[in-house]
């Protein structure tokens, strides 16, 4: 199904825990609802979850308030970085794939589904005339967002190389997530200590990280590589643990503005950086190939647990392997 214009009808979704919310200038978005308050919106430019909301109504992701409308790419919820991340190529920052109109996928391949998910949508992006002169390659890029029974959130990237001419292709890729946090002054991250690094401020150097949990006193750009399959966010004053997990995406990006580049941010508020962090499931350091016909898969999985399983320090052994 094609994207609805501003005079089609909007498509119908047959299902109760869906709905198709028409606005203009692009922002079409549709609602997924669960349980109780339980909601993810997801914009239909930039296929970018927008917000995702737990069985009280409390906003889980961050969405600065300073945020532009399109054709510029969405500064919050979770932006997806494709074909490139970064400035890793010839691309614009992070790609174009946030930066486009995506459709609903009605007939999307079967994915196996936990038959306890009622609210999900899969949406689809091919690449337009323009999008082929600035990146060869055709391609069919799936996404299937869901909302749990428990409500958590989880993304899955499909992603087929469909050229005709047998050219494999590469690419660089993340779920750029943002996280609302309380005070990033309060917040810890586990489940990345000991794992190198490359160091974004220090021109792409590679360290180690220390033993210690990551907390966070200034600016941080950090690309982990072969980061465990689980990291948690600790957040004390909210008492809530975000348990981030990801599939076929070995690194995990860490990013807070910090001051001074939260300044020098058009669509980003001076003092926001105190209330968001953002961890990217990535695939950056080395970038994926597909062969013509050959499909990737990816997938973020996210829960917001309340304090008191973290009260006594989560765990960081249950966080890699629990
Ligand atoms: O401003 P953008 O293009 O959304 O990017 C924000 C940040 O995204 C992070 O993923 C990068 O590591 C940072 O280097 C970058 O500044």
């Amino acid at each position: 199904m094609a994207a609805a214009t501003p005079h089609s009808p909007p498509p119908q979704l047959s299902s109760p825990f869906l709905e198709y919310i028409r606005a203009p200038g692009g922002l079409d978005k549709v609602v997924l609802r669960g349980r109780r308050s339980c909601s993810v919106e997801i914009r239909l430019f930039g296929g970018q979850v927008t917000s995702w909301k737990n069985d009280h109504g409390e906003e889980l992701l961050f969405v600065s308030s300073k945020a532009i409308k399109p054709p510029k790419p969405f500064r919050g919820g979770i932006p997806i970085c494709f074909p490139q991340f970064g400035t890793q190529g010839n691309l614009e920052q992070h790609g174009f794939a946030r930066n486009r109109l995506w459709a609903i996928d009605d007939n999307p391949p079967p994915l196996p589904v936990n038959p306890a998910i009622k609210a999900f949508v899969d949406l689809i992006l091919k690449p337009s005339e323009d999008d082929l002169k600035m990146w060869p390659h055709s391609f069919e890029f799936r996404l299937r967002i869901a909302l749990g029974a428990g409500g958590d959130l989880s993304l899955t990237s499909r992603i087929r190389n469909t050229n005709t001419d047998g050219r494999p292709f590469s690419y660089t890729f993340a779920f750029h997530t943002y996280f609302s946090v309380s005070d990033i002054s309060e917040v810890r991250v586990e489940g990345l200590e000991t794992m190198d690094y490359l160091d974004n401020m220090k021109g792409k150097e590679r360290f180690t990280e220390q033993g210690d949990a990551i907390v966070f006193e200034s600016e941080v750009d950090k690309v982990y590589l072969a980061a465990p399959s689980k990291v948690a966010i600790i957040d004390h004053d909210m008492r809530r643990t975000f348990v981030v997990t990801k599939e076929g995406l070995p690194d995990a990006v860490v990013w807070n503005p910090w001051d001074k580049k939260a300044k020098a941010m058009q669509d980003f508020g001076d003092s926001e950086y105190k209330h968001m962090l953002c961890v990217e499931p990535a695939a950056v350091e080395k970038p994926i190939s597909l062969k013509p016909g050959e499909e990737w898969k990816g997938r973020l999985g996210l829960s917001a647990v309340p304090s008191s399983y973290c009260s006594g320090q989560l765990d960081p052994l249950k966080v890699l392997h629990g």
